[in-house]
This record gives C-alpha cells, structure tokens and sequence, in this order.
C-alpha cells in the first residue's frame, strides 16, 4: 500500500517528527515558508499536512486539490486557513484547542508585568549605560482591575493569575453565566463598553470575529479609564493599532503590549518605540512545552485520521471518534445508498430531503449520517469530489432545503433511515435499515414496503398487481440471459390488486432490448434501472 504522504508546513516540535517516523504507513516532508503558487502546488502533492501560523491556507491555494484530505492546526487559531474552501473540497480541518493554553496565559501575564514595572525600557537604557531608577517608577498589580474579553482557555487561566495576584477581575464572554463567574471569584460584565471605564489593564483572549474586531477602537477612547494599559495575545485587529497609537499620545493610555498584529509578520509599526509600548513576535504559544505538545498532539490527529478514520477537534466537521465510527459504519453506507438511490429515483433536479431517523439510529450522530446521505445524492451530478466533510455544504449551497426527524420510535425495524426528496413536482421516497451487523437493505420505495438488497444493478418496476407478473418478468430477462439474484415486491398498502412495485438485483446491467421487453409486458408500467456500489464497496472516506 502507498504511504501517506504529509506535509509539515510551519516549524513544529522534534517530538512530532519523532511521531511521524514511528508509523511505517507514513512519509513526510518540510517544506517551510510556500506561498503563491509553490505552495499550491506543495498543498497538491500531500495526503495531509501540519501548519502552525505561518503558512496561509487560501481558496487560491487549494484550487483544484484533489489529494489534500486534511489539515491540522499544531495550536489553536484556524482563521489563516480557508476553512469554507477546505470544506467544499472535503478536507477536515483540525486543531490542538489546549496544548498551548498554560503558555499563552503565561505570556500574557508577562506583558501585564512587563507594561507595569517597563521591564523592557529598563533593560534598554541600562543597556544604554543609564541607571535611571526615577523614570520607570512602575505600578503594582495588586488592587487593580483586570478586564478580561474572552473567557475560554487562555482567558480563564489569566483570570487565575489575576487572582493570585490580588487583583479584582471582570469578566466578559457571552456564554459566562454569573454562577461561573461567582464560581471562579470573577465579576461578571454584560458589555464591553460597561468593563471599559472601570479597568486598569484590558486583555482580550478571543478569535478575530466581526464582534471582536477593533473592540477597542477610536470611538472608545474616551470611555476607557485615563491610564489603562492594553494587552493583545489573541489575535492581531482586536484593537485598532491606528487607535492605540492615538491614546497614547493623548496620554488616555498608559501602555499597550502586543504579541499579535494586524499584519503578520510586523516589523514596521507605528507603536514601535512608543513609550509605554512592548511587543514580542507571536510568542504567546513558543515555549518547549506548548510546541511539543501541539506538535504531539497535531500529529497524532494526523495518524489517528489516517489509520483509523477518526476525527477529533475538527473544527469543520462533527467529531467522529473509532468506537462511533465502528457503530455506525453500516448506517452511513446505507445513509450514503439511500442518497445514491434516490438521486436516480427520482430523477429530476431536488429542492428539499427530508430524512427521518427512527428507532436506536435516532440516538447516534446523525449529522454525520445526513451529512453521508447528501454525498450520496450528490455524487453523481457534480464532478468534484464528495464526502461527509462536504456534502452538506454543496448540497446547502445549490439551495437544496434539508430536514431531519428523529424519532424513538421503532417502527417496523429496531432502526431505520427514511428520506423523501422532492423537486420539480415530484416526490421520491425511499427507506433503509441494517439486517444483522453489516447487510443494508431498502425496506421502502415510495409507499411501497419491500425488503431488497440495495447494491448493484437494480432494475425497479411499477406494475399493476396481477397475476403472472413474476414469471415474465423472469421469462423476459432468461431470454436476455441477464440473471435476477434477488427479488423483492412491494404492494402499496399491503392490499392485492392496487399498484405494486418490484425490485430486481441484476448480476449484469440490462440492455435496452430487455429493458423495451420489460417494458412491453402488459401491467408493467414503468421501468428503471439504478446503478449502485456493489455489496461491502464503499466510498474511500467511510472506508
Ligand atoms: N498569541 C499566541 O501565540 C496564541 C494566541 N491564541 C489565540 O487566543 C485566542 C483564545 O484562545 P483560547 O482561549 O484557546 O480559545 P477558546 O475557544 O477556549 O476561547 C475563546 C473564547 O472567546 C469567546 N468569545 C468569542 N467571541 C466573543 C466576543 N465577541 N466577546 C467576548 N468573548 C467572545 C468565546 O465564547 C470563548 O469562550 C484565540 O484567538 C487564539 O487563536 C491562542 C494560542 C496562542
Ligand atoms: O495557537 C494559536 O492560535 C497561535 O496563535 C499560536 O501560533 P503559532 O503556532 O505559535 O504560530
């Protein structure tokens, strides 16, 4: 078997390496610093590959990738990755959400320290061959105020520090409720702009979003207390550097410390050398600990991904661990079949599907099922690649409407998947189960209960049920020497002498002069043939 083959994109631990070479089913290479063209054309030669926040992942640089089946992020933020483009063409997209919380934290606090005491201005002037003990008179932490914006991980941790160091902290995060806050010795804040007049240092531990974007710009100037120091270790654009500069030098701002920067990498800024201004390179999550850990933990996403199909911390996709995967594996395929089958079925162009879970399936991540039945609706019209990553994202983006029921209820199966597609004035319905561990089967097409192998060539008839049916059919087809492995027939209602419908399983396809024989047979009304996955054939990604 080929091996995998991965990328490592930005620098990462040694330890990752060490990983990487332990598993015999991968290759890797490091190709630090792509961009432009180079790099789509890097991005097309791997399986998967492993950035940090160096490398730019854009819609350009995964145009027409057909390989590329994951990235992961060794850290947390995924905003230099497309994450929209990545979904469209099936890749999942990963990240290591805690291995380098304690650091980020960590640095941030030392920024804190270091506006306080002008650590770095110090340093810089004895280095000058001055011992100027009465300019950098500092200012403690303890009984000041801590606003905090962005109460996850990182956020949380500082609020600790915050506290062991006496300091009174508040708190603003939508999702803080005031019993965690009470919880964790924080005050909760409603707003932003209430926390502004009341803090002596702001530190903001949120992604760039349109919310937290310039949250602290020109217009909040002269709500923020006189003499508040600024610390950024997010994400670059959550001040407006253009503001921070302003405040300073009306004196509204005493300090600001940033590790992150609207451009990266900076090397040019206004606020550099600024008094009352320090800032590092993005060195919030470089320390041995974190790397290691994010580079461990990144690639083992990858192997783990790989190997066994799991996914973990996606942040694209619902996560899908061995155990769940193993569980639902046959649901998925019959998911996948049932989409498979109705795209023929129904033939026309689909405007909304409806799925209805009943039974222990209702239990399980059905997402992930809904998602496995649009690949297979979508798999024969468009020419990219499907998979559970996108489907339901090509299948949203056509304008096709999607609604899932879910239902306890057994029915007449322990579980079952039912799907009714409708468009251009028609409806197509079909329903599935699992037989046993692993044997699919169609159990309804339309109103018609039947129990049919849903794999292979089918052949599928509506007639009017009479006597005799069966045996021209099988008279018809032993003429054409086309064997009928299996049939099923269903009759609306269950009640004899309505409309019936009948479900071959072909060993060959049927050729057109079967099919018009088929045809001609009187009390055959329609006939259609649907080609499916051959029985335990599955699609790469549910393999
Ligand atoms: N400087 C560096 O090297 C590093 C920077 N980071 C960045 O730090 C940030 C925080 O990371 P984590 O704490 O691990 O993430 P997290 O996901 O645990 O926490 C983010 C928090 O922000 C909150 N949030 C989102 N929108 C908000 C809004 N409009 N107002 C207030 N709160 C909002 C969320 O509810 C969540 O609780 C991320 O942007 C990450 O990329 C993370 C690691 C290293
Ligand atoms: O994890 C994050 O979000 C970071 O910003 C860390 O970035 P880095 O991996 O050090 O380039």
């Amino acid at each position: 078997m080929a091996k995998f083959r991965i990328g490592v994109l930005d620098p990462i631990a040694t330890e990752g390496f060490d990983l990487l070479k332990s598993d015999s089913n991968f290759e890797y290479e490091e190709r630090i610093g792509l961009k432009g063209d180079e790099l789509r054309k890097g991005l097309a030669e791997f399986d998967g590959v492993i950035i940090r926040s160096g490398v730019k992942i854009t819609a350009e640089s995964l145009e027409g990738n057909k390989r590329l089946k994951a990235i992961v992020r060794a850290g947390v933020g995924t905003d230099n990755i497309d994450k929209e483009a990545a979904t469209r063409l099936g890749i999942v997209v990963m990240n290591t959400p805690a291995g380098n919380t304690l650091s980020t934290a960590e640095h941030a606090f030392a920024l804190m320290m270091a506006l306080s005491r002008s650590i770095a201005p110090a340093y810089q002037s004895l280095c000058n061959g001055k011992w100027d003990r009465k300019l950098y008179m500092g200012s403690q932490l303890a009984d000041k105020t801590l606003g905090i914006v962005g109460f996850g991980r990182i956020g949380r941790e500082v609020a600790l520090r915050g506290l062991a160091f006496r300091m009174r902290v508040i708190a603003f995060d939508p999702f803080l409720t005031d019993e965690q806050a009470t919880k964790l010795g924080v005050e909760r804040a409603e707003t932003v702009a209430e926390m502004l007049p009341k803090v002596d240092y702001l530190t903001v531990h949120t992604p760039l979003t349109n919310e937290t974007k310039h949250l602290v710009s020109q217009k909040d100037l002269a709500n923020l207390k006189p003499g508040i120091r600024l610390i950024n270790c997010a994400r670059g654009g959550i001040y407006d550097e253009a503001a921070l500069v302003e405040g300073l030098n009306s004196g509204q701002i005493a300090g600001v410390a940033l590790d992150v920067f609207e451009e990266e990498p900076c090397t040019d800024s206004p606020l550099f050398g600024m008094p009352g201004v320090v800032c590092t390179p993005h060195l919030g999550a470089s320390t041995e600990e974190a790397q290691t850990q994010v580079a461990v933990e990144g690639i083992q996403l990858l192997l783990n991904f790989f190997n066994t199909g799991e996914i973990r911390h996606a942040v694209n996709v619902a996560a899908l661990d061995p155990k769940t995967l193993e569980a639902i594996r046959s649901y998925l395929d019959v998911a996948y079949r049932l989409g498979l089958f109705l795209s023929q079925w129904h033939g026309g162009s689909v405007s909304q599907c409806t799925l209805t879970y009943r039974g222990e399936v209702a239990d399980r991540d059905t997402k992930l099922l809904t998602n496995a039945f649009c690949a297979g609706l979508l798999e024969r019209a468009l020419e990219e690649d499907v998979n559970i990553i996108n489907a339901e994202l090509l299948l949203r983006e056509r304008g096709i409407e999607l609604n899932e029921i879910r239902s306890q209820e057994m029915g007449a199966f322990a579980s079952s998947i039912t799907v009714e597609v409708s468009g251009g004035g028609r409806t197509a319905k079909a329903a599935g189960t699992v037989f046993g561990h692993n044997m699919p089967r169609l159990v309804m097409v339309d109103d018609h209960r039947l129990e049919a192998y849903i794999d292979g060539n089918l052949l599928i008839f509506t007639h009017q049920d009479v006597p005799g049916i069966i045996g021209k059919v099988g008279t018809t087809f032993g003429k054409h020497e086309v064997n009928i492995a299996q049939m099923a027939v269903g009759r609306s209602g269950n009640q004899p002498g309505g409309h019936a419908i009948g479900v071959l399983n072909l060993d060959s396809q049927p050729s057109a002069a079967a099919l018009a024989d088929m045809q001609a047979i009187p009390a055959v009304e329609t006939v259609q043939t649907i080609e499916l996955p051959a029985a335990g054939q599955m699609p790469s990604w549910l393999q």
